[in-house]
């Protein structure tokens, strides 16, 4: 008899052959392995940081290249507030994201999201449209691809466009806030898309970002806003950055005022990240669309006619630039 295989109890073993035995002890082995099979494996989460290989985002970037033969100088991250900007692309090739092999695409917003590609002002651009927020449950490493991509397509210049609502009073409703630094409340929880494993090629492994927001283009933001008598409407401010999606409490609105910042939000800023770190210069224009708590929502119409005004702004902003930097002005 085989004294490797172990008797269960009497009724079972002690009446039964050898050969039954084995064969009832594979036959025990074979479902206890099912079981196991069938248990919930332990999720590895990947990094943000290593959710796209560099060769991946190359691929993206080859496509777009090869699909519009255009080289962008400059890109854009619109807010769907000023999606009617990628109007002044002019003879664009349009590109859905589910067109580029292995572009993550938003449960949410499907087929919605749209690379704009073409001239605004003399300037090659790349514009997205369709924005993927990290409150909408995608991961932070896939809100930020876009930038990458821009970077491999041969982009030197990011200007981001988001919304948000403001924290001090001195910031009104249709106000551009051009950002001169942030504060990054979803780093702090630990939402940032750096995390994981550097890859040298993008860029270092602790960038310093206490320049983010490049100088040139601040200069030149306010510069226009003169120029088209808007710099009543134009101001530069701090951007605090949470992830959302409900909206801060009257406490957080307190507390972020007392520790510097003028407008919230919950984009932009982990796409600033992503630009600084591959050496991207940096625009980033928000519209404010909330006033701080301890001021009035503007009455329907002023409200509606604030806002336009602000969006009017932004894109006249946006375009001025371009043709600035496109000329050496
Ligand atoms: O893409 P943006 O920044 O316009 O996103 C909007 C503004 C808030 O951050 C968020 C909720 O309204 O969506
Ligand atoms: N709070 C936070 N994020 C926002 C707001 C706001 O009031 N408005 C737009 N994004």
């Amino acid at each position: 008899m085989n004294r490797n295989i172990k008797m269960c109890n009497r009724d079972c073993c002690e009446l039964k052959t050898a050969l039954q035995i084995r064969r009832m002890k594979l036959l025990i082995e074979k479902r206890l392995q099912e079981e196991a099979n069938a248990k919930p494996k332990d999720i590895i989460e990947t990094p943000q940081g290593e959710l796209y290989s560099f060769d991946d985002v190359q691929k993206m970037a080859n496509f777009i290249i090869n699909r519009t033969e255009k080289k962008p100088k400059f890109g854009l991250i619109l807010s769907s507030h000023v999606n009617m900007l990628a109007d002044l692309v002019e003879s664009p090739v349009v590109l859905q994201y589910t067109d580029i092999p292995k572009f993550p695409v938003s449960q949410l917003r499907g087929n919605n999201s749209k690379l704009f590609v073409g001239q605004i002002m003399g300037g090659t651009v790349i514009a997205a449209q369709g924005r993927m927020h990290f409150y909408e449950g995608n991961p932070v490493g896939s809100c930020t691809l876009p930038v990458r991509m821009f970077k491999l397509c041969g982009v030197e210049y990011l200007i981001i466009i988001c919304s948000a609502g403001a924290v001090s009073a001195e910031h009104n409703v249709g106000d551009v806030v051009a950002i001169k630094d942030h504060i990054n409340i979803m780093s702090w929880c630990g939402s940032c898309p750096l995390v994981g494993l550097n890859d040298a090629r993008f860029g270092q492994r602790n960038p310093s970002i206490i320049d983010a927001y490049d100088e040139m283009l601040l200069a030149k933001t306010t510069e226009i806003s003169r120029e088209i008598g808007q710099d009543n409407r134009v101001k530069t401010g701090v951007y605090v950055c949470v992830g959302g999606p409900a909206y801060e409490t009257a406490a957080e609105q307190r507390f972020f005022r007392k520790i510097g910042a003028d407008v919230i939000g919950m984009s932009m800023v982990p796409e600033v990240i992503i630009a600084k770190h591959c050496g991207l210069k940096v625009l980033g224009l928000t519209l404010v669309t909330l006033p701080a708590h301890d001021v009035a929502v503007p009455a329907h119409n002023e409200y509606a006619t604030l806002l336009m005004q602000g969006k009017k702004t932004c894109i006249e902003l946006v375009s001025r630039i371009i043709y600035k930097i496109q000329n050496n002005l």
